[in-house]
């Protein structure tokens, strides 16, 4: 292996051309520099005649020391946490960070990451290989909002991106988490208590292309024992990293929009109620259930819930809690439609009883009180803050 020491984005810029592995400041990359084509072949032969042989269906990660992780889309709302809560237990040099943003000098100096657009097969299988990775997260996605706004790009992403994933999966045999998420749900769904098993016909084109990778997870489990696994999520209500075009975000915004200038308007109406979720109760179900064995599974697509509110409802806690002239607006727009489509509360018993999923946060006072207390302890830098991408998708 060469090394090259990046400073900064240029240095960056120039070490993705060799695709190499960052970590501590240095970039490491294979002395052939570019593994395309037939070299990907022969590194496909090496990782087999190199490496332990994995079996995705018998990795054990509760007792496996430390499984080799990548993680795609790590620098979303879930991926900043997930990656670090899996360097906390499985070792910082054993999860790879990967995606098509650049990321800070912070995230950088965290540990390993590789500049990855999940359209480009070819870029990830060489990391898969190089790095001999035996389990994938995948988590990038084009969201509800944004894939209204960009059909095309969310098609791509969310379907051709998946099936990049998922093939690689098969081929060389890895453990393969991917979450989907309660827009896989539609109108003609039952909206209360919405079980796993149920009507699915979304209009969305993300709950669409989420429906199609829970199909193509369970049939590639099903044809080739592939241990795909993915949870449908609720909205995701985090203080340390901003949502990225959901229809929930509305929920993550109003806490800040409380601190600025003690007064939001809502994109959703008052009485919109929807399934949420702390971060922390999903990273830790999220954890949970990738490290499951796989007996204890008896599907492979499972809900979870955590709470229900609409926007009145929290905007009354964070009166209670934070200041009672908060004052709350409604402006409903083009996401109304997307959420008035989507349950209202998902029935989450089967995870509860298959690998004892127990969120912790379940109450609108209690994700108000811990919201605000982590937010003003990190004064969290501005929600819209742009960022770069390294090519087009
Ligand atoms: N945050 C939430 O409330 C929920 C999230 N989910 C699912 O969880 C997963 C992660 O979601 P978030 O972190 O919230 O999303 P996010 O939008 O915050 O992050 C997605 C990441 O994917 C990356 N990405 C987009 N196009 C890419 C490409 N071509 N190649 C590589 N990376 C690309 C983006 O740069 C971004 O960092 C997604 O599959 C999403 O559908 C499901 C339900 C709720
Ligand atoms: C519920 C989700 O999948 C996401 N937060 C979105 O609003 O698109």
């Amino acid at each position: 292996m060469a090394s090259l020491t990046v400073k900064g984005t240029r240095d960056l810029l120039r070490a993705v051309s060799y695709r190499g592995v960052y970590t501590n400041g240095v970039f490491s990359f294979p002395q052939t520099q570019q593994l395309r084509g037939n070299t990907a072949r022969r590194s496909e032969k090496r990782y087999f005649s190199n490496s332990r042989t994995v079996n995705s269906a018998d990795l054990d990660i509760t007792n496996n020391e430390k499984p080799k992780v990548l993680v795609t889309g790590c620098l979303g709302q879930l991926g900043m946490a997930l990656i670090k809560k899996m360097r906390e237990k499985y070792g910082v040099e054993n999860v790879i960070g990967s995606d098509i943003k650049v990321p800070t000098d912070e995230v950088l100096s965290d540990g390993p990451f590789v500049p990855l657009n999940v359209l480009d097969k070819e870029a990830i299988e060489n990391e898969i290989v190089r790095n001999k990775v035996d389990v994938v997260v995948h988590l990038s996605a084009i969201l509800s909002a944004l894939g209204e706004k960009k059909p095309d790009i969310a098609l791509r992403v969310n379907v051709s991106g998946f099936q990049n994933v998922l093939e690689l999966a098969r081929k060389y045999n890895l453990k393969l988490f991917c979450p989907s998420t309660m827009g896989a749900f539609g109108p003609s769904t039952p909206r209360v208590n919405t079980p796993d098993l149920t009507v699915m016909r979304p209009t969305t084109i993300y709950g669409i292309t989420k429906v199609h990778m829970e199909l193509m997870g369970e049939y590639y489990n099903e044809k080739y024992g592939l241990d795909f696994r993915s949870l449908r999520y609720p909205g995701i209500i985090s203080a340390d990293s901003a949502p990225g075009g959901g229809t929930t975000d509305y929920a993550v915004d109003i806490f800040h929009s409380a601190l600025k200038s003690n007064s939001f308007v809502s994109f959703l109406n008052k009485d919109t109620s929807l399934p949420m979720m702390y971060l922390d109760d999903c990273i830790d179900g999220t954890m949970q259930f990738i490290e499951a064995p796989n007996k204890s599974l008896k599907q492979r697509v499972y809900n979870i819930h955590a709470l229900t509110f609409s926007p009145q409802e929290l905007a009354e806690g964070i009166q209670e809690q934070w200041s009672k002239d908060f004052k709350i607006h409604y402006n409903p727009d083009y996401r109304q439609a997307i959420a008035d489509t989507w349950p209202i509360s998902l029935d989450d018993s089967i995870a509860r009883r298959d690998w004892k999923f127990d969120p912790k946060i379940n109450t609108v006072a209690s994700l108000v009180k811990i919201m605000f207390e982590k937010l003003q302890a990190q004064r969290i830098a501005s929600l819209d803050e742009p960022h770069r991408v390294y090519g087009s998708q």
